[in-house]
């Protein structure tokens, strides 16, 4: 497969320029590949430099193995990490909650841009909702912590483990096959897809992953004084990067000690304060919610990274390890997607 050209500016052979140019990794999915050339095109506008994106081949599109087995969503980001590291690659887009919390030495996220709707979404035949779909529907999810909040909404539905990318899952959605199947909500439209959606769920029904909806930027941390990094900043949403922060900070002080499936949705106010609503899920779930002013510095970002962790501490405190073991798949790991 060729790399994509943005502009018709001669390429690093033809004039040697390679400092101009700027090569952008990116997944080969429709979904992977629709992110990547939103931002390929925001930066080439922003920065004037021409952006190639360059396909990496992940172990997550390579395998058909759950992801559970594969050892989490994680398997995504890391071909594309590892190229970013080697310096095969300048830019890494991730689909944010995707991404594991922990950080990566060498890396950083430069920027986070304006976020997606972060809502799950129905699919479903016959137009139905969540509420209208009928008893015993054969309802497809990949993810343990859609198929939990399914449960707990629907106990009489039939909830089937499915994985494949965005429209294969939704192809599932046929008569003798799936009723319907949950899928982000950003996603759907990202790829133009949002007519399929029948119901959109709210967030104290399906609590969404944490970062769900979000992007991630990333580039080499050696690269934050130079004219990249800057370039990658201005595709920044600060209001978007306060919430993701508050979200993953939840997911990495829960997966220290547990692997239930984690959720979580923030978002700042009108007032400047961030609210914060997470979960772990198994048996009947666990809910805490939380705000916490958010000034528009340094120390907003503290206060998500703060805030994030306190509700964790509670959920832990009050029985999120313990809940694992009420799993139907105990081996769920964060419950990403
Ligand atoms: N797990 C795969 C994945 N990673 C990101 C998205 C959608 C876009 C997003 O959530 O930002 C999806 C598909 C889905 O969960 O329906």
């Amino acid at each position: 497969m060729p790399e994509n050209r943005l502009d018709n500016s001669p390429g690093p052979g033809d004039t040697g320029a390679v400092s101009s140019t700027l090569r952008l990794g990116t997944r080969g999915s429709d979904l992977a590949l629709t992110q990547s050339t939103t931002v390929a095109e925001a930066l080439a506008a922003s920065s004037g430099l021409d952006v190639r994106l360059v396909r990496i081949r992940t172990e997550g599109d390579r395998s058909t193995a759950s992801l559970t087995t594969l050892g989490g969503t994680g398997v995504f980001a890391a071909a594309l990490r590892e190229a970013l590291l080697a310096g095969d690659i300048d830019v890494a887009v991730h689909s944010l909650k995707d991404l594991p919390s922990a950080p990566l030495p060498g890396l950083e996220i430069a920027a986070v841009p304006v976020r997606e709707d972060p809502r799950d979404a129905l699919c479903a035949r016959e137009g139905w909702t969540l509420a209208t779909l009928p008893g015993g529907a054969r309802v497809g999810t990949g993810s343990p912590r859609r198929a939990a909040q399914l449960r707990l909404a629907r106990p009489d539905l039939a909830v089937v483990d499915i994985r494949g990318n965005v429209p294969t899952r939704l192809a599932r959605v046929a008569p003798g096959d799936l009723d319907a199947v949950v899928l982000a909500a950003a996603g759907l439209s990202r790829l133009g897809l949002l007519a399929h959606v029948t119901d959109l769920l709210p967030t104290d029904v399906m609590l969404p992953a944490p970062g769900q909806g979000a992007l991630a930027v990333e580039c080499r941390a050696e690269e934050h004084a130079a004219p990249l990094a800057a370039a990658l900043r201005g595709l920044e949403d600060p209001a978007t990067r306060l919430a993701v922060v508050a979200e993953r900070e939840v997911l990495r002080v829960l997966e220290a000690g547990c692997t239930a499936p984690v959720a979580a949705h923030a978002r700042v106010d009108d007032a400047g304060r961030l609210l914060l609503t997470a979960g772990v899920f198994g048996g009947d779930g666990l809910i805490r919610s939380g705000a916490a002013p958010v000034p528009a510095d340094e120390q907003g970002l503290e206060a998500a990274r703060e805030l994030g962790a306190a509700l964790a501490h509670e959920l832990l405190a009050a029985g999120a390890v313990e809940l694992a073991g009420l799993l139907p798949r105990s081996d769920a790991s964060s419950g990403r997607p």
